[in-house]
Order: structure tokens, then sequence, then C-alpha cells
């Protein structure tokens, strides 16, 4: 399959500090890829590099067939980068806006309207920027990330400071996005927006890939309990304990919650006894693969 990006053997150094420390993945043509880390895990610095904006110290960098340092005029029209820390132009609307960003890529107005529509800023298009909420300021960069139809779009922590609705909405145009055919890296810190997005997630902390793959891989590689609660009370926590597969059971006066490897055997132990009252089951997430990984909560 085509690599859309390929890094090897990265690494930068800011005075003492190695922000990135010998990192390598590829991006195969099409796939939503996620760079998943805590603050300071060396997220930004990987993209800025691979989006041309900074010089590695060490490691070979391919952006579509091309490097991109030093800055490479070429690659500019292909991608689209939005930026963690969003500048606008002051005192315009966001269709100005949009449409002077149009202007510099030489596309033609008419498709900022329709660039507008699609991240769900139609009817604010007359709005100053200055006046947007978060969320549609964020929504508006994206716009101006994609006005000029690249293939490749680099997005640096999106939703960051996003009201869980604004996260949402925005999720549903960045999967448009993807399934259009474009290529997405994405930085973020939020595990679940990985988790529902992304193909493959790269995870980093301190400088160093940890582990990659598929979300849902990375989850069933962790040898993790699944937690079965119920209504507190629908059973005896020593009946619970008891159950074939249970390892663990606690009730705190408002769930009843059970630990098990293998909670096919406690969920039929507990429908036989009628007791699945409320039942919810919750299986590893990638938070308890970074926790396996580092050994440390993670802390966003
Ligand atoms: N321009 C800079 N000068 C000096 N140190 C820097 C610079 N940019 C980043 N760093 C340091 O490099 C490390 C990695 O930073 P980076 O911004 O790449 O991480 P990040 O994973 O994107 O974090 P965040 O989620 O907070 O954006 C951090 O320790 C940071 O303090």
């Amino acid at each position: 399959m085509a690599q859309t990006i390929e890094v090897t053997g990265l690494r930068k150094r800011y005075g003492d500090v190695q922000a990135v420390d010998g990192v390598t993945f590829s991006v195969p043509e099409g796939e939503f890829f996620g760079i998943l880390g805590p603050n300071g895990a060396g997220k930004t610095t990987t993209l800025e590099i691979i989006e041309g904006l900074r010089e590695a110290d060490e490691g070979g960098v391919s952006v579509l067939g091309m490097a991109p340092w030093p800055r490479n005029p070429r690659l500019l029209p292909r991608i689209g980068v939005q930026l963690q820390a969003t500048a606008f132009f002051e005192r315009l609307t966001a269709r100005e806006q949009l449409q002077t960003f149009a202007s510099l890529y030489g596309v033609p107005a008419r498709k900022s309207d329709a660039m507008l529509e699609k991240v769900g800023l139609g009817d604010k298009a007359d709005v100053r920027v200055e006046k947007l909420s978060g969320g549609q300021a964020q929504r508006l960069s994206i716009a101006c990330a994609l006005v000029h139809d690249p293939e490749l779009v680099f997005l640096d922590e999106p939703t960051a400071a996003l009201d869980p609705q604004a996260r949402r909405n925005l999720w549903d145009v960045l999967r448009d996005i993807n399934t259009e055919g474009r290529t997405i890296v994405l930085t973020t810190h939020y595990m679940d927006e990985a988790e529902l997005l992304c193909d493959r997630v790269a995870i980093m902390d301190a400088g160093r890939v940890l582990r990659l793959g598929p979300p849902a891989a990375l989850v069933r590689g962790l040898d993790v309990p699944a937690r079965i609660s119920v209504a507190s009370g629908v059973l005896p926590v020593g009946d619970a304990r008891r159950l074939p597969g249970a390892d663990e059971a606690a009730d705190d006066g408002v769930s009843l919650t059970i630990s098990t490897r293998d909670p096919s055997a406690v969920v039929a132990a507990m429908a036989a006894k009628d007791a699945l009252d409320g039942v919810q089951i919750r299986g590893a997430t990638l938070e308890d693969v970074f926790l396996d990984l580092t050994g440390r909560e993670y802390r966003a």
C-alpha cells in the first residue's frame, strides 16, 4: 500500500529536553492516524517536523514521497495544517477569513461557502471571527486547513477545550473528511477520541512511541479484567464472589461490581440467578494500555 508518510528514527532536542527520541512510523494513504500522549510527550514537535515547520536533528521524513524540510513549496498545496493555537485575521467575518485563505491557494471564493456548510458554520458566515465560540473557531480553523482540498490533513489537538457536544460535532466532521479519502494525522491527549476516530494510534510518552496499532488491538492485547456492574443488592457480595469466573466483587451501595477475565461465564451465571438488573460491562480502554505501558495513571 502507498505510504503517505514515512518517518524513521526521528530525534529533536530543545536544550536539555529530548522532545522526540527516535520515532519511527508510517501512515498509508487514506488512514486516520492518531498520535496520542500526555502533555509534553512530543506529539506537536513530531507533527511540526512532518509538516515541514521544524527541522529534525536526526532521522528521515517523507511526505507524499517528498522531503518536507527545507520548506517544500510543492507540498504546500497538497497538505492542510491546523495548528494548536489558531490565529485569525482580525475583524473579518468567518466567510471573509475563509475566502482570504482560499485566495492564497487560488481557490474560487464559492468553494469557501461550501466549506463553511461542511463544518457546520453556514449560519455563522457573517459573524466576525472574534465573536465565534471556541468550538466554532476550531471548526473555522479546520475549514481553513481544508479549503484548498488537500489530500493529507494534519490536526493538532483539534478538540482541545471544547465541550462534549462540540467535540462530538467535530468528530462527525473529521470522520466525513476521512471518508472522502483524505489521510488524516491527528494529535490528541483524549484517549476516547483516539479510540473512536483512529484506524491506528501511536501512543507516545517522553519522546518515544511506546505502542502502535489499531486501538481495539492494543486494548485486546492487555490482560486486564472486565468489570461487570449491576444494581446494588441484586446479589449478595459473597455470592457474587463465588460466581464461576469472578475474580473480585464489591458493592458500594449504588452498584455491585464484579471483576472477571471470563465475562461470558459470569454473565451466564448471573442470568441464571435473574441478577442482571441494570447490567453494564466495561472492558479495558486505551487508558489501561497507557497504565500498563508506563506504570502511571494517564493524566491528559
Ligand atoms: N520551542 C520549544 N523550545 C523548548 N522546548 C520545547 C519547545 N517546544 C516543545 N518543547 C518541549 O519539548 C517537549 C515536547 O513538547 P511537545 O509540544 O512536542 O509535546 P506535546 O506532546 O505536543 O505536548 P502538548 O500536548 O502539551 O502539546 C516538552 O517537554 C516541551 O516543554
